[in-house]
């Protein structure tokens, strides 16, 4: 099966419904209904129980929707929120994740697992939480495809906006290179998608707003609206 340009469908205005609200007991048939709205990058939420309370999905689930997400000209973007990523990347790109994102806060060894990733095949990106400043990216610019920028406190989908993370959005734009995506993740939706995309977001991470809503496909639409994805 080849695999799916990842930079160049990382570098327009993209919505990523994030399966973490989907109903997993029809998880194909959801993602399907979000690919045929137009969705191209979707967003699969790893948790441990170590660096966030909860534990969700592993390399299973990534390569249970891999065939249908590629078939599609989709990819799959990978946040893991799990202790020390490292160990896991080549995992996870085995299995079909096309784009991996690592926690700056999960590791000691940021750059050595930019480089892991990237070693694996995907593209990397990293993420830092609402308390963790923006510039802790700057040191590892040159390794980024993706910068993740928290906009809730990770571990949990249907929390609220931080409003601080658009201040933090425009930061990052300014601090990487062009070529880097950014990526804001939680309490998206059609209130809130503009303004990302305004302050320098290009990839929007829904799911409470997307798979919580009775049309996953009408809801995707109108936060690609608003986020100026259409
Ligand atoms: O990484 C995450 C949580 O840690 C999820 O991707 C995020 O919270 C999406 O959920 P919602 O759009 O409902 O906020
Ligand atoms: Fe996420």
């Amino acid at each position: 099966m080849s695999r799916p340009n990842a930079s160049e469908l990382l570098s327009a205005i993209r919505i990523a419904p994030s399966i973490l609200s989907a109903d997993f007991a029809r998880l194909g048939a959801q993602v399907s209904e979000v690919i045929a709205a137009g969705a191209r990058v979707i967003h699969v939420d790893v948790m441990d129980g170590h660096f966030v309370p909860p534990i969700t999905m592993g390399p299973i689930v990534v390569s249970a929707l891999a065939d249908e997400v590629h078939a599609a000209g989709a990819l799959l973007d990978v946040h893991l929120m799990i202790e020390r990523p490292e160990r896991q990347v080549a995992e996870f790109a085995k299995a079909g994740a096309d784009s991996i994102t690592v926690h700056a806060e999960a590791t000691p060894h940021l750059n050595y697992a930019l480089g892991a990733i990237k070693e694996a095949g995907a593209n990397a990106a990293a993420a830092v939480n609402p308390g963790t400043p923006a510039s802790v990216l700057g040191e590892v610019g040159d390794l980024l495809d993706m910068a993740l920028c928290m906009s809730v406190n990770p571990g949990w989908g249907g929390q609220p906006f931080l409003s601080s993370s658009l201040d933090k959005l425009a930061r990052l734009r300014a601090l990487l290179p062009a070529s880097a995506a950014i990526e804001v993740d939680g309490g998206v939706d059609v209130r809130t998608a503009g303004a990302c995309a305004r302050h320098g977001a290009n990839v929007l991470v829904a799911g409470s707003a997307i798979f919580g809503q009775a049309d996953p496909a009408a809801a995707y639409a109108a936060i690609a609206q608003a986020a100026g994805a259409v």
